[in-house]
């Protein structure tokens, strides 16, 4: 028996099932901004933690489609507590709320393309954004998610932001093995719609050619890693987002070395340490408006360590953004 075509939703359909996603995540933003003003009228800015289970664009390994629900698991874990290093009580729903997932999986079965899923992505974020006092914290999947996500950020704040971004890969490929959602292609994605003022790369030891050409076009700034001593006065008294909507950071775990994070797709060895990043970030002077934590694969874990590294990574994200 042949295999018959798999059984296609009628586009007008399409929409409902797109609708019905955006009206879960709507309705869980209304109640938990609410929520927060009641208790905390003053609040400025509280994040918002939205899971993305995407990872069907990643070029290698497709885990990271399962990181949400284990980072979560990791973030709450009785192991530790729910206070950040700087004394942020997690615990507090003025300091971190949790809007849920988007659907990713059950919007493609229904036959939704990837262009209307970045644009469903793009529109959960703003949701998010433009429910005062909640900024996105977004937990991949692959690194395809930051494509639509600081476009949600930007199109909402209504300027381009400065973005911090860690990787050992820049992530700027024109057209990653015919496919331009890919991770590997997020970030020039971002420099082609003008999303971003400035890109800083912090990590970078798996780089070609085109990557660096890319850089080169885009006036990207990237931070190697055989040469991160020299950098690392500077990147550890950064301070940026002036004079523009503020600024958007995004950690792919594979920045880190594979020693300190073996739960990633890509080992690359020569990377950084959990507290090189921690310098950079805990002394960043700069407004977040919006960040992501990507490239978890619990496929390639050992024992959830890596779990534990991207949860921390959410905690201090959320922490940093909480005022
Ligand atoms: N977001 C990522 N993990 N990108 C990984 C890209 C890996 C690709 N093989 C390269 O060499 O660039
Ligand atoms: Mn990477
Ligand atoms: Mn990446």
């Amino acid at each position: 028996m042949g295999h018959t075509a798999p059984y296609r939703l009628r586009p007008e359909s399409v929409q409902r099932v797109i609708e019905a996603a955006l009206t879960l995540v709507r309705e869980l933003v209304h109640l938990k901004g609410e929520t927060v003003k009641r208790l905390e009228k003053d609040a400025e800015k509280v994040p918002a933690l939205l899971g993305l289970p995407l990872g069907h664009n990643s070029s290698f390994q497709q885990g990271p489609a399962f990181a949400p629900a284990l980072i979560r698991e990791s973030m709450w874990c009785h192991s530790t507590n729910s206070f950040t290093e700087k004394g942020i009580d997690l615990n507090d729903i003025r300091n971190l709320v949790d809007v849920g997932n988007l659907p990713i999986q059950e919007l493609r079965d229904c036959g939704v393309d990837d262009k209307q899923l970045f644009d469903a992505i793009s529109s959960a974020v703003k949701i998010i954004y433009q429910q005062k006092p909640l900024y996105p914290i977004v937990m991949g999947g692959d690194h395809s998610v930051t494509w639509p996500v600081v476009r949600g950020v930007v199109e909402a704040a209504g300027q381009p932001v400065d973005i911090l971004h860690f990787d050992a890969h820049p992530d700027m490929y024109d057209c990653f093995e015919g496919n331009r959602y890919s991770h590997a292609s997020g970030f020039a994605r971002i420099m082609e719609d003008g999303l971003a003022r400035n890109l800083l790369q912090v990590g970078i030891r798996s780089i070609t050619g085109e990557g660096r050409a890319q850089a080169k076009k885009f006036g990207v700034r990237q931070f190697e890693m055989h040469s991160y001593e020299d950098h690392r006065e500077y990147l550890e008294n950064l301070t940026l987002g002036e004079g523009c909507a503020g600024v958007y950071v995004s950690i792919d775990v594979d920045c880190l070395d594979p020693a300190y994070a073996p739960g990633i797709s890509h080992h690359e060895p020569g990377g950084m340490s959990f507290r090189d990043v921690m310098n950079v970030l805990h002394n960043l002077k700069g407004n977040i408006i919006g960040a992501d934590v990507v490239e978890y694969n619990p496929q390639r874990d050992r024992d959830s360590m890596t779990a534990m590294v991207a949860a921390k990574f959410v905690r201090e994200l959320a922490a940093k953004m909480a005022k």
